[in-house]
């Protein structure tokens, strides 16, 4: 466990085509999935290495939690692979398409979805929030949709009814109509993660999902991730200082410190890891306590 395992390359993967699915009904069906591998990936800000040739794969239909004391580069990282931070060196690739220099956009277009750590919506109603996020697979144009044409408003009518199953699947379908600011924090802080989750990603990145949340409202953030990796099939990639989140939902983690890769295995094998300990128990008096 020492040295990071490295699953095998899927070389040969036939490059992934944009996607422009349909609008599904009934439960969401599990889709398929690429690994995403991250391979060598080194982010220099000035003369700060944020990131110092890090490597990690999800596998396909897992949860993998990134880990590490603050400052350690886990959002650096996710910005690489959601496109907001192109790295000096390395490469992100879904399947056998290459994300690594892609824009935020067309990193989305192609099934990687991610939170945001410190956004919680506050405007509109879930239902106005989760449409926000089916934007990008709508096909109807800005026009269309003014005009109210056929096409645009039978579009309209399937894309809310793939949201309202989203905001079922994620525990805000009772909320669907109301506004999210009359929401308890909790729910509040779900409307970010269902609105990643209507793109339908093969990938989803949340960035820290249950911060700030109280002892229930964390609990149920955690069946709800669990709900929809098993429903949904997709892979997460989780940050969280959360451990006992990240202990109960991983199947796989990874641990940052300082920019470098020091531990990569299960929950059982990273927790007892002795630089793991050192990371999070060391010198320095604000760091975090795995135990
Ligand atoms: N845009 C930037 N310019 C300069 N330095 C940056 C920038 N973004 C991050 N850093 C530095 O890179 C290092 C990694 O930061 P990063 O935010 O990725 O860590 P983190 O693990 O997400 O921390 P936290 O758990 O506190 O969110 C830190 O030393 C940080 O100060």
């Amino acid at each position: 466990m020492n040295t990071p395992r490295v699953p095998p390359e899927a070389e040969g993967t036939p490059p992934l085509a944009p996607r422009t699915p349909p609008v599904t009904h009934g439960a969401p069906a599990a889709q398929t999935v690429p690994p995403l591998h991250v391979r060598d990936v080194t982010v220099r800000f000035a003369g700060l290495t944020a990131l110092d040739e890090v490597s990690l794969t999800v596998a396909p239909g897992t949860v993998h939690a990134l880990i590490g004391p603050n400052g350690a580069g886990k959002s650096t990282f996710f910005n690489v692979l959601s496109g907001l931070c192109r790295p000096s060196s390395g490469t992100v690739r879904l399947g056998g398409t290459d994300l690594t220099r892609l824009a935020p956009h067309r990193i989305a277009a192609l099934g990687v979805a991610r939170t945001f750590q410190n956004i919680v919506t506050t405007e509109g109603t879930v239902a106005d929030n989760l449409m926000l996020g089916r934007h990008a697979l709508t096909r109807a144009g800005f026009a269309a949709g003014a005009l109210r044409l056929p096409r645009a408003v039978r579009e309209q009518r399937e894309h809310r009814e793939k949201v309202r199953e989203i905001a079922e699947l994620t525990g805000l379908g009772a909320h669907f109509d109301r506004p999210v600011a009359s929401l308890p924090y909790g729910d509040r802080k779900r409307v970010e993660l269902a609105r990643a989750l209507c793109l339908e990603p093969r990938v989803l990145l949340l960035d820290e999902p249950v911060a700030g949340m109280n002892a229930g409202e964390r609990a149920r953030t955690a069946e709800v991730v669990t709900e929809i990796r098993a429903r949904l099939g997709l892979s997460v990639l989780l940050v969280e200082h959360d451990m006992g989140l990240v202990m109960r939902l991983a199947d796989e983690v990874t641990v940052l410190d300082f920019g470098r890769l020091i531990a990569h295995g299960t929950p059982a094998e990273v927790r007892a890891h002795p630089e793991v300990l050192r990371a999070y128990l060391g010198t320095a008096g604000d760091r975090e306590d795995i135990a």
